[in-house]
């Protein structure tokens, strides 16, 4: 909603414009012409704001003199824009030496007193108002330098910039299409506050006799013409100080309405997202054991090899030798308890660390290419040849933009196809997906979908690459009960639809045992089973797969109690160094106290037990 002040602001802004650049046409008199019998005159039907002691009329004055303001606060705004709006999203968004040097360069201009050394360079080139108005833009930018980092790190941070990383949007694109209209209302607001000050000074200048020179007009000479001739004159003051006044109000009230007005616009979409998708508890999982999709793909070689991958945070290690492969058109679940390192692994494949982490050592094979070692084939494999499915969809779609233009922008960066082409590629994604009425939701933003809706697009966005393989991180997780069933039957008809291999994040054995050919079990950080999914339901081969699959709530009994693992998973700077497991295992003996590798007690087969040949001997009995 437009507000009184901000429109009134933005109409005296716009009048005053408009009247300075047409002032030869608004005014007879020229700002140097003389009528020496009207001196220190009232507003008259010649001169309508009165005249000056030399018999200068004002209105003339004040136009022309209107015009060097206006000049400065060009000059200044751009430098300070171009410097501010560069470095401080720059700072933000590659951090490293790029953000060091620019946050000390910002603290050392901080520190400087901005209106002497502005007094400095006008004594080094007298009455160069330019020079003192360049200097001024480039002291202002710190303070917006500053918050437009700040901002900027909290932005880069948000998943839907991660999905973006992750559809293969270029750092300029992204920067372009995802960070800058969120900072757009915080650079109109800072770039107002600063036009302000840059009037004042302007003026304070021009008072002093240090910016334009007599005879020339300025606004402040306007006001130090009236105030010498204060007693003789008291009027002067009204047409040279009140245009001056009002403009510094209405520049800091235009910056408090784009401010309020953006502080709303947010605090509407967030407070109005529907929310079919409360944190439940699912009570709707499908019995355990009852696995839909069994065919295995061993034998066929890998569309994905991870081999050994580590990966630290902070220095510290939270996933560590991680292998497993995935087939062409194979599903597999990595299942764990929370904080195994599920999602630092899936996240690790398309090289998006989080917390400023990184890939220790390791490979991930994809199609035969090492994306650990190629950073640039790992960048062109995103969103083409993998794609990813957060949790969170609502966060994983820019809030700014209608799902159309999501869509229609990541069709068209994969398939160079005009707008016409990529309209229907979006209607037919959306179809692929289930939406009901595709034209009405692609116009629709963000906010206004429904979770089940919004993870619907956000997987159609995934699907907009064609990709080979999808990583769904718990992708029904923050999903109602019946919602999560459908986004289910989505992924599996999409699987066998498309063909694509499908890695899935989950907690929940249900989910594994409806979609997966194959589940990797992972604990504090290192995998400890893996097996084809029936072989794992039937006969577990590390006693963390059997306890986990023994508090599957579906295999809850009526009047029994759920079994549970006793103990926590235990974080990353307390892992031991034998077993990982052991201090909550059962069938712990010194052996474990050692460090445990992986083997294949069985075709197929993976587990770090020292037990697995006994288990395997006991599930065969
Ligand atoms: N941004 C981060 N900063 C620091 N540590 C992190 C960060 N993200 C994850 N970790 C750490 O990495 C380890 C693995 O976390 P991860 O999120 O992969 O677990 P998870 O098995 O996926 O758990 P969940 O099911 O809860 O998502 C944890 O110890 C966690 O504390």
């Amino acid at each position: 909603m437009v507000r009184p002040a901000g429109a009134l602001s933005l109409g005296w802004l716009v009048l005053l414009t408009v009247a300075t650049l047409a002032a030869p046409l608004l005014t007879t008199h020229g700002p140097l012409d003389q009528d020496l019998g009207h001196v220190l005159s009232g507003p008259t039907a010649d001169h309508l704001l009165g005249t000056d002691n030399l018999g200068r009329d004002l209105l003339s004055r004040l136009l022309f003199g209107g015009r060097s303001t206006l000049l400065a606060v060009g000059e200044a705004l751009a430098v300070f824009l171009a410097l501010g709006v560069t470095l401080g999203l720059a700072s933000g968004f590659l951090g490293g030496w790029v953000d060091w040097l620019t946050v000390r360069t910002a603290d050392l201009l901080f520190a400087l007193p901005g209106i002497i050394i502005v007094l400095v360079v006008l004594s080094v080139f007298p009455g160069n108002l330019h020079a003192a108005m360049i200097t001024f833009g480039v002291l202002g930018s710190p303070g917006i330098i500053r918050i437009l980092r700040s901002q900027t790190l909290g932005i880069r941070e948000e998943l839907y910039v991660a999905a973006a990383k992750v559809a293969g949007l270029t750092r300029q694109q992204i920067l372009r299409r995802h960070i800058l209209p969120r900072l757009i209302s915080t650079v109109i607001v800072q770039a107002a506050l600063f036009a302000a000050i840059v009037v004042t000074i302007q003026a304070g200048l021009g008072f002093l006799g240090l910016g334009a020179q007599p005879p020339d007009p300025t606004w402040g000479g306007l006001v130090a013409d009236a105030s010498q001739a204060l007693d003789r004159a008291p009027w002067m003051l009204v047409p040279s100080g009140i245009p001056l006044v009002l403009t510094v109000l209405a520049l800091g009230s235009l910056g408090d309405a784009v401010r309020d007005a953006a502080t709303e616009g947010w605090s509407v979409s967030r407070m109005t997202a529907p929310t079919d998708a409360p944190r439940t508890v699912r009570d709707d999982r499908r019995p355990a054991g009852t696995v839909t999709t069994n065919s295995t793909r061993s034998g066929t070689s890998a569309l994905l090899s991870v081999r050994n991958l580590s990966i630290d945070i902070g220095g510290v290690p939270v996933v560590q030798e991680v292998s497993f492969d995935i087939a062409p058109g194979e599903t597999v679940g990595v299942v764990g308890e929370s904080g195994c390192g599920k999602s630092v692994t899936s996240l690790g494949i398309l090289g998006l660390v989080p917390g400023g982490g990184r890939v220790a050592q390791g490979q991930v094979l994809f199609d035969g290419t090492d994306l650990v070692a190629s950073p640039a084939a790992r960048t062109q494999v995103r969103g083409t040849g993998i794609a990813y499915v957060s949790q969170e969809p609502m966060v994983a779609l820019d809030p700014m933009f209608t799902v159309g233009r999501q869509l229609g922008e990541a069709v068209r960066r994969h398939e160079r196809c005009d707008r016409r082409e990529a309209r229907s590629r979006v209607t037919e994604l959306l179809d692929m997906v289930n939406i009901p009425d595709p034209a009405a939701v692609a116009g629709r933003h963000p906010h206004q979908l429904s979770g089940g809706m919004a993870q619907r697009v956000a997987i159609a966005l995934a699907l907009a690459g064609r990709p080979k393989l999808l990583i769904a991180d718990e992708p029904t997780t923050a999903l109602d009960v019946t919602v999560q069933a459908e986004i289910l039957t989505l992924l599996r008809n999409l699987q066998a639809d498309t063909g694509m291999a499908v890695l899935i994040v989950t907690h929940d054995w249900g989910v594994v045992a409806d979609l997966c050919h194959r589940a990797v079990v992972m604990y504090a950080g290192q995998v400890v089973e893996a097996a084809d999914v029936e072989e794992m339901f039937a006969r577990p081969l590390h006693p963390y797969t059997a306890g986990l699959l023994a508090a599957n709530p579906h295999r809850a009994r009526e009047g029994e109690p759920l079994p549970t693992i006793p103990g926590t998973v235990p974080a990353p700077r307390d892992w031991p160094s034998g077993c990982r497991f052991a201090a909550r295992c059962e069938l712990a003996d010194d052996r474990c106290a050692e460090p445990v590798t992986l083997t294949e007690p069985a075709p197929d087969r993976l587990s770090r037990c020292v037990r697995s040949q006994q288990l395997l001997a006991e599930g065969t009995s």
